[in-house]
């Protein structure tokens, strides 16, 4: 199956649609202020309109009030909302309630015990972003180009529908799809030259490193059941 590629983080037209011709499901756009991916709801708005229907919009936000939430929704009609603060399950719940829209719960992940911090928003969230928690002193929640232990989600129970985040790039990616066998992936940092800055080689490599990944992973599927 095909691996769902969201590129976060997007703030130009040249990488949206690069993004999106590479085969992105997801584009990302980040409302936060404090983040160099920050960008404001009408320029996203602008530049979603060139992939509206190609790819979902998700607009990332983090423990905005309603007031934010009110203006991102209407500037940018996004597909989905990424809630990457600490947001409640209620607040999650209201949240859609509200708008009507599918969210997606980000959690970080650095210990086993992380994982049980999903099972309150279970039929709840739509779906579930796991990240690496933030390096000390970071003022960014996500988008800090650090990854968790993989090996972790192998407790995870099948049934949670996740989107594996977190320092992905051209380089770890075949691992990490390895690793976890994850169906739906997410990388912001991993494809960038600077902080802010996608960089479309860097992001070509990431989409060829995951069909790379695929085609292995098909090979050794194929050469397990030829051996059964
Ligand atoms: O990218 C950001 O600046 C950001 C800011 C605030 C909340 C979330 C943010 N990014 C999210 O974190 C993941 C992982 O980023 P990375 O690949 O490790 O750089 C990113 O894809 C966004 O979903």
């Amino acid at each position: 199956m095909k691996t769902e590629v969201k590129i976060c983080g997007l703030k130009t037209g040249e990488a949206v649609d690069r993004a999106v011709a590479l085969g992105a499901r997801y584009t990302g756009f980040i409302f936060f202020p404090k983040s160099p991916r920050n960008i404001e709801p009408d320029d996203a708005g602008r530049l979603a309109e060139r992939i509206r229907g190609k790819a979902k919009i998700v607009a990332v936000t983090v423990d905005a009030d309603n007031d934010d939430l009110d203006e991102i929704v209407s500037a940018l009609s996004p597909d989905i909302l990424q809630l990457h603060g600490n947001e409640s399950p209620d607040r999650v719940l209201t949240i859609k309630a509200v708008y009507g829209l599918p969210v997606i719960k980000a959690l970080s992940i650095r210990e086993a015990d992380d994982l049980k911090r999903i099972d309150p928003y279970i039929g709840i969230a739509d779906r579930f972003l796991l990240d690496a928690k933030p390096p000390k002193g970071s003022d960014l929640p996500g988008g800090n180009g650090v990854s968790f232990d993989w090996n972790l989600l192998d407790t995870l129970d099948e049934s949670v529908d996740y989107m594996l985040s977190g320092g992905l790039n051209a380089d770890n990616i075949g691992e990490a799809l390895s690793v976890t066998g994850a169906k739906a992936i997410d990388t912001s940092s991993g494809v960038e030259s600077a902080p802010g800055v996608k960089d479309l080689k860097r992001m070509e490599e990431f989409f060829d490193a995951v069909a790379r990944a695929e085609a292995a992973m098909a090979q050794d599927a194929s050469l397990a059941g030829r051996s059964k």
